[in-house]
């Protein structure tokens, strides 16, 4: 089972351009959860902050009744052990095999024997179906691979915590249709908690718990992914349909009398039945407990926003 994330009041700036102010949420022990924003508004930055690659100038980060913004070095090593991180381009050594590449954290690590890493390594190459492709080279096969592969890196530490950073980026939308199962199917079968930051949208629609937007140096909004995708705020809805018509403009804010205007123009009706529904791990992975306790509040939900639509 994965663990809980509580942030707190997390400001980061750097020098005098404040990033983001005042964040607080909880990412749920063992959920999936996205974070949304226009690009610049720092989901980078956040997720750095939350492994501790960042400090914050105020606030705090409370992980297994730990707050992270005040560890040592030493002890924060220790804590980083609980992460495993996906980075956008996978980060692999260009001249490792993915064989090597995977084993890697393992052998930095840990004593394991070559014969319990190449269990290891091999178990989580099959969960990500990469095996076959232990003797490639990351510049010898796709986009998509090179994603999986720094997938698997990422599980070899048995991680509690995930950390996606645009996992879809750069792939074709059958490749991200096969990562976003990937996901759902890992999250079941692991239980860890993820966070994934992403811009896109379908992505954001079906695979998490929960959603929070970025925008503006502060965090919009973040709650179960029913509750975004049927909320009336401005900039959530803007941003979870992909419109123009909004607050959040191509460069400047926009000034709110136009806002008002394209608000008023757009033609909701058919909201409510556009719920998109959540992706369920595929045939022969078992669900976790908690799956039944996050459909009966989707539906809760649901059924309080038909009432009243
Ligand atoms: N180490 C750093 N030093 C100074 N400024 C930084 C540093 N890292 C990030 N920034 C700034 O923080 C801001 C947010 O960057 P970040 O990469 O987190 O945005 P993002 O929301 O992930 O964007 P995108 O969606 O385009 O990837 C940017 O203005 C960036 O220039």
């Amino acid at each position: 089972m994965g663990v809980e994330i509580c942030v707190e009041g997390l400001t980061k700036s750097f020098g005098h351009q404040v990033i983001w102010q005042d964040v607080s949420l909880t990412l749920p022990a063992g959920e999936v959860s996205v974070m949304l924003g226009p690009s610049g508004t720092g989901k980078s930055v956040f997720l750095k902050t939350l492994v501790g690659l960042l400090k914050p100038e105020r606030g705090s980060i409370t992980i297994q009744g730990r707050d992270i913004t005040k560890l040592r070095e030493h002890d924060l090593y220790e804590v980083r052990k609980l992460f495993g991180v996906l980075f956008q381009d996978g980060a692999l050594f260009g001249s490792m095999n993915l064989y090597d590449n995977i084993a890697f954290p393992l052998r930095e690590h840990t004593r394991k024997s070559e014969s319990e890493i190449r269990r290891i390594v091999l178990e989580k190459m099959d969960m990500v179906g990469l095996i076959g492709a232990e003797g490639k080279l990351p510049g010898e096969i796709s986009g998509g691979m090179r994603k999986r592969a720094g997938l698997a890196r990422a599980l070899v530490l048995d991680p509690e915590i995930i950390l996606f950073d645009e996992p879809d980026s750069g792939l074709d939308p059958v490749r991200v249709a096969y990562l976003n199962q990937l996901i759902v199917d890992l999250n079941a079968q692991i239980d860890a908690t993820f966070l994934i930051v992403t811009h896109d949208i379908a992505s954001a629609r079906q695979v998490p718990d929960n959603i929070g937007l970025l925008f503006r140096r502060e965090l919009v909004m973040f709650g179960p992914r029913a509750e975004l995708l049927t909320s009336d705020e401005p900039v959530v809805r803007q941003f979870l349909n992909g419109r123009m018509q909004g607050p959040i403009g191509m460069a400047e804010e926009k000034d709110a009398a136009q806002v008002e205007q394209e608000l008023a123009q757009i033609d909701d009706s058919a909201r409510v039945q556009q719920l998109t529904p959540r992706l369920l791990p595929g045939p022969g992975i078992t669900r976790p407990p908690r799956w039944q306790a996050i459909a009966r509040r989707e539906a809760r939900l649901h059924q309080k926003e038909v009432a009243g639509a």
